[in-house]
């Protein structure tokens, strides 16, 4: 079985590594071919990853074509560059098992990354893997349990197969949209609980907001087709508790940093920043009360001060639960 992972970013090049070292054949593409240069001569990607030797049977190649003989794709770019890759590489990519690593919601169309797989490439197979799955703990043969979505269950039990290892365990649902979503959702909430803490709010504030955040995963997870069980699974709870718990989290980190009013590097990858205002947008279109997505969007934009945003969430009308 070769296996290609196209982009070779912390994510994509931990789960690189952990398919090699179970023996898979993998090649790793990054668009970089001074970095990929580097990470022959190294066996490392000492940017994105730094400390963790590759395995024998890895390859690190800038030749997408080299990529070809490959029987499964992982997709592991950034959510908002996704849609331009496959776009760029469609004709190469078309007709194959694509699995969608990527955690987020276009800005642009406000779809996942299995729609715009579906509309760039019609005869590919689209697929998903996400859940609670730090890059550092998977690179480090650490054990983690993932959500593997594909609409063909057949075709799906098939991918399971070839990327669970004996510590990366595959779960698979037939629900790409509820799988994909959990994991981009998680993200939005992810900041508001580190601004949670950056501002000092405490544990409590946290476990309220990350329930309500939930809620609101549900809410537009739902509306746009996904199964309420998924969510209540690996890639949307059980995603949701790591990212909003961990400092490991760069959303997180993002977060406390905007909290603590702390200045956070823009070049790290914060996919709920982009997601929230792609969150925003379909709240507005389904008619959808997000109040602590619409939040996130707001600080973002630097449209409102954290202490503004704390107030206006708590002096909201008393409801149901
Ligand atoms: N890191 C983690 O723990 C986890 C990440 N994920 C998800 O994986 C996705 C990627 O994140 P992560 O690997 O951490 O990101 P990183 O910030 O570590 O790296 C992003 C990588 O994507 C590459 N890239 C960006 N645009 C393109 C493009 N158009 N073509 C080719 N390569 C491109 C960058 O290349 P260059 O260096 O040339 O800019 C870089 O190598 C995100 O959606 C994230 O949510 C999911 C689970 C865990
Ligand atoms: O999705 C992740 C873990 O499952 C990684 O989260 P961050 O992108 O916030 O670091």
């Amino acid at each position: 079985m070769t296996i290609a992972v196209l982009g070779a970013g912390a994510f994509g090049t931990a789960l690189a590594v952990a398919l090699a070292r179970h023996g898979a054949r993998v090649m790793l593409w990054a668009r970089d071919a001074d970095q990929v240069a580097r990470m022959q001569a190294d066996r490392m990607n000492a940017r994105r990853l730094p400390g963790v030797s590759f395995p024998k049977p890895l390859e690190v190649t800038a030749d997408l074509a080299a990529t070809e003989a490959a029987d499964i794709v992982l997709l592991a770019v950034p959510m908002q560059q996704t849609a331009g890759l496959l776009a760029a590489e469609a004709r190469r990519l078309d007709g194959r098992a694509l699995v969608a690593c990527a955690k987020g919601i276009d800005l642009v169309s406000g779809r996942g990354p299995t729609a715009i797989i579906a509309e760039t490439c019609p005869s590919a197979l689209p697929a998903v893997l996400t859940g609670p799955s730090f890059a550092a703990d998977i690179a480090r043969g650490l054990p983690t349990a993932l959500t593997l979505a594909c609409a063909d269950d057949a075709r799906g039990a098939v991918l399971q197969a070839a990327l669970a290892t004996p510590v990366l365990r595959l779960y698979r649902s037939t629900d790409c949209t509820g799988a994909e979503l959990g994991g981009a959702l998680k993200n939005v909430i992810a900041i508001a609980a580190g601004v949670v803490i950056g501002a000092g709010l405490g544990d409590s504030a946290r476990a309220a907001l990350m329930t309500r955040g939930f809620a609101e995963m549900n809410r537009l997870a739902l509306a746009l087709g996904a199964q309420a069980e998924t969510l209540a699974g690996l890639s949307g709870f059980g995603d949701l508790v790591l990212t909003c718990t961990s400092t490991q989290s760069r959303n997180f980190r993002f977060g406390h940093a905007l909290g603590a009013g702390e200045a956070f590097d823009a070049a790290t990858t914060v996919e709920g920043a982009a997601t929230a205002k792609a969150v925003s947008v379909l709240a507005e279109k389904h008619r959808l009360d997000l109040p602590v997505a619409a939040m996130v969007a707001a600080l973002v934009d630097n449209r409102i001060s954290v202490p503004d945003a704390v107030s206006a969430l708590l002096s909201r009308p008393l409801k149901k639960e």
